[in-house]
């Protein structure tokens, strides 16, 4: 059997969203336990970090090279633990290599600088260095890239890493454990830790003394636990925290793209990532013109288990997952709005929920102002630029934001006055490994994926040479 920690044995079971079999029980890591991995993976890091960057890239490469030959059957453990479509989940594992290869390369250019003098007879230089070893918290709903865009930058940069994975989705990380050791990365250097218990983890992981870094992704709510934590060990934080996009369709906009990249960015894991669309803001004039658009396009959607072809709207994480976005349709309808398509729970089973579209939503209904992670289309009305801007930054996220026009005076006020880290501009899907990936405001901290991903694992150091005119 390829992965074989899946028959490690213990207390963890992981079960299949689309039809809640049990897939695999597997080992769950206590606290001790894991403070144990923290410190081998320390003691193997300094060997790893005098290894040159190039030596090190040839074992991520490798890794990669085996996540691709892979692809099949990582997908397929994807689709079974996280109930995303076949073709989401082959996607996700190429993007989550994607990770690999850029960090790799991105690693041999980790470069220092000098700097002209301050004082005859002194040199000043920088140079960058792996902040040492770090940990990693991730989510269900990118159970592999949320791993590879963390855990590649870390090694790349000489550190090690040790990953908690989510309860629900543990098994493809444990895989990706099992092909970077194969790869060539010492057993030691990187570890996933499946845990039932993430409170004490995440607290360990905040105050371990060797722990120098945390990298989290998921909801806000956690992320701010884990800033509290992290005071005390001042342990440096990356936050990809949750989001609100807007989707703002202007008058001008070429409708048929903007339905496109809205179909494409809301129910892309059946609108179960943080930076799908939230609320869809639509000009007056153009507003029924592209409702009818979008609901033909919904009515096209094929609900059911993503191990099937052509499913291309999967079952939410679980039941809680349901009953949110169950509550928050209901709630807009008490408050108004309209339900044009779906609006309930779905035949296909349990954990389904129907694509949605609500009509006449406001801004003060919950469905705007809540990260809703489920297949809703939540239509606003707006009447001109400045009230798309004020209600699309009304809010305490700053994840992504998306907007469709084609005017180019407006296109730069519009993507200019967007409090938001990420702007898609007449597109619906910004997620690359070469651009710098995450938020502002209460969306989180620093960046992932392109050459500032990097960043958040160095150190930077100032070294002062003085004696040089004796
Ligand atoms: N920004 C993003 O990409 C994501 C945003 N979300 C948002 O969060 C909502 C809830 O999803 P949920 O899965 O509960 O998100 P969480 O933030 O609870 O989970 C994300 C990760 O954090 C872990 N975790 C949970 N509690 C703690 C803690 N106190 N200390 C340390 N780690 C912890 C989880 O472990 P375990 O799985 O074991 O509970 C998981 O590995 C979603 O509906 C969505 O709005 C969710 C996922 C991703
Ligand atoms: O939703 C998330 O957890 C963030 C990852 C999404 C992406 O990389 O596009």
């Amino acid at each position: 059997m390829l992965f074989a920690t899946l028959d490690a044995g213990g207390g963890l079971s992981v079960a299949n969203p689309a039809t809640d079999d049990t897939l695999a029980t597997i080992k769950a890591y206590g606290t001790e336990e894991i403070a144990r991995i923290i410190e081998r993976a320390d003691s193997v890091r300094p060997a790893w970090a005098a290894r040159t960057a190039k030596d090190r890239a040839q074992v991520l490469r490798r890794w990669h090279d085996l996540m691709i030959a892979h692809q099949d059957e990582l997908a397929a453990l994807v689709t079974a633990e996280s109930g995303k479509p076949l073709a989401e989940a082959r996607g996700e594992v190429a993007y989550g290599a994607a990770f690999i290869e850029w960090f790799a390369e991105e690693g041999k250019r980790a470069y220092g600088e000098t700097i002209p003098t301050f004082a005859p007879g002194k040199r000043v230089l920088t140079i960058k260095q792996g902040v040492g070893t770090c940990a990693g918290i991730t989510p269900w709903n990118f159970p592999v890239a949320m791993i590879t865009r963390k855990v590649a930058p870390a090694l790349a940069a000489g550190c090690a890493m040790v990953v908690k994975p989510a309860e629900a989705t543990p098994l493809a990380a444990l895989a990706l454990e099992t092909l970077a050791h194969r790869a060539g990365v010492p057993e030691d250097l990187f570890r996933v830790v499946p845990t039932l218990d993430p409170v004490a983890t995440g607290a360990l992981f905040c105050n371990h003394p060797l722990v120098r870094k945390l990298s989290f992704t998921g909801s806000t709510g956690v992320g701010r636990k884990l800033m509290q934590q992290a005071a005390t060990n001042i342990t440096r934080l990356s936050l990809e925290l949750g989001g609100n996009a807007p989707f703002i369709v202007f008058d001008d906009a070429d409708l048929d793209a903007a339905v496109g990249g809205l179909m494409a960015s809301k129910f892309r894991n059946s609108g179960q990532t943080c930076v799908c669309a939230n609320r869809i803001l639509v000009q007056d004039s153009i507003h029924d013109a592209f409702v009818r658009k979008v609901e033909e396009r919904v009515a096209a959607l094929v609900i059911g288990n993503g191990a099937e072809p052509g499913t291309t709207i999967g079952p939410l994480i679980n039941q809680a997952a349901v009953e949110k976005v169950e509550a928050l349709v209901a709630d807009a309808c008490a408050a108004g709005a309209t339900v044009l398509a779906g609006g309930a729970r779905a035949e296909a089973g349990a954990g389904f929920f129907e694509p949605t579209i609500l009509t006449g939503v406001t801004p003060e209904m919950a469905v705007t102002s809540s990260e809703i992670f489920g297949p809703v289309v939540a239509v606003i009305r707006f009447a001109d630029e400045a009230e798309a801007i004020r209600i699309a930054n009304d809010t305490p996220y700053g994840l992504a934001a998306y907007f469709y026009a084609r005017d180019m005076g407006r296109i730069w006020r519009v993507m200019e006055a967007l409090e938001y880290g990420m702007v898609g501009v007449n597109d619906g899907i910004i997620s690359t490994e070469v651009a710098p990936f995450g938020g502002i405001k209460h969306s989180g901290l620093g960046r992932e994926g392109s050459r500032h991903g990097l960043d958040e694992y160095l150190e930077l150091k100032y070294c002062l040479m003085g004696g040089i005119d004796r």
